[in-house]
């Protein structure tokens, strides 16, 4: 038997001394049995600490995937192995934190979402599709931006919300009567749609037509009691960028919601990425409260017919709630 299958055996075997001896003798970590198995995943379905740390040490790929796209540490989450799932999760925290910093650190010719926001984008009655055929947004989700707007909708006065779509958000938001109802777009068509459809005519609501990364500078200098953000094909860099103006965007006692979607497919990744905006938003003084909401009965197969991509699979979302910090 090969080194490196020896490896994965040892893992699952509990087999401490001798994932130490292959790793001294330069056996690859990053294996994949027969099985498409890692040694670090047999070692989260045991949920042995000693071995995880030695593999991670050796540099063992946390988020490596199955043939069924389970990482380890969905293994050790599956599992209820605390201590080897506690071990994965700072491994993918720590290691996404460095590769944001690096991200942050190059220089970007062009923005995230460029081709998306110029292409055209397709209305039907239950979602928005870009032109590969990818849900921008979808109607399932109308509990999910309900339960939102009464987050941040909790202290009424002048609310923002960046990303219309298709305004399932925004309706519920004017369900509370705010004082101001602000609202920022970047694409044309949905822009055109919004005018087309009154909401330029609505009394409280005013409309930011651009990239919030360009209009931020226009908004209301007294900030605003409540916000929500969520666009389309951008990234965790964006978002990070964004929270960056929260602090004067925000009131003292304003309540903050984004749209919780990263890493939808995979729930260990999921949690990771959880975890780290609730970090980097805490160094920004903010506290983030993730209410659990079921989303299982929202997502029968047929709401994915014809989008290309689920970019939900997940039984449970979980909403954020920041405020500042006391
Ligand atoms: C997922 S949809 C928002 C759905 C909305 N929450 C709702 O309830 O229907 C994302 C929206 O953000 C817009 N968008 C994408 N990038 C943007 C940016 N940089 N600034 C402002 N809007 C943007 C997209 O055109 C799209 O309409």
């Amino acid at each position: 038997m090969e080194e490196a299958d020896q490896l994965c055996l040892a893992a699952k075997s509990n087999d401490f001394k001798k994932v130490q001896t292959l790793i001294t003798s330069g056996t690859d970590v990053s294996h994949f049995d027969g099985d498409g198995l890692t040694p670090l995943m047999h070692a989260a379905k045991t949920g042995n600490a000693e071995i995880i740390s030695a593999l991670l040490e050796a540099g063992a790929p946390w988020n490596a995937l199955s043939p069924s796209n389970l990482s380890a540490g969905d293994f050790a989450m599956e599992a209820g192995h605390q201590e080897a799932f506690d071990l994965l999760l700072k491994t993918g925290i720590q290691s996404e934190l460095i590769l944001g910093t690096i991200a942050r650190k190059e220089t970007k010719n062009e923005y995230s979402n460029q081709e998306y926001l110029q292409d055209r984008v397709t209305f039907s009655e239950d979602k928005i599709m870009d032109n590969e055929s990818k849900g921008v947004m979808m109607a399932w989700e109308k509990p999910l931006m309900e339960a939102h707007a009464k987050a941040i909708c909790t202290n009424g006065g002048s609310i923002l919300n960046v990303g219309f779509g298709m305004g399932l958000v925004d309706t519920a938001i004017q369900q509370y009567n705010p004082t101001k109802h602000t609202i920022i777009e970047a694409h044309p068509d949905v822009y055109k749609r919004m005018i087309e459809s009154g909401w330029g005519e609505k009394e409280n609501v005013r409309i930011v037509f651009g990239r919030w990364q360009d209009v931020v500078g226009e908004l209301d200098e007294c900030g605003y009691d409540g916000i929500f953000f969520d666009t389309y094909g951008e990234y965790y860099e964006d978002l990070w960028e964004f929270h960056q103006n929260l602090p004067k965007l925000l009131k003292a006692d304003g309540v903050y919601s984004y749209f919780n979607g990263f890493c939808g497919s995979n729930a260990f990744f999921h949690v990771v990425y959880c975890n780290l905006v609730t970090l980097e938003i805490e160094s920004l003084g903010f506290s983030t409260q993730l209410i659990p909401l079921p989303v299982k009965d929202c997502l029968g197969d047929e709401v994915w017919e014809g989008v290309k991509q689920k970019y939900w699979q997940l039984d449970t979302y979980y909403l954020p709630v920041c405020q500042f910090s006391e």
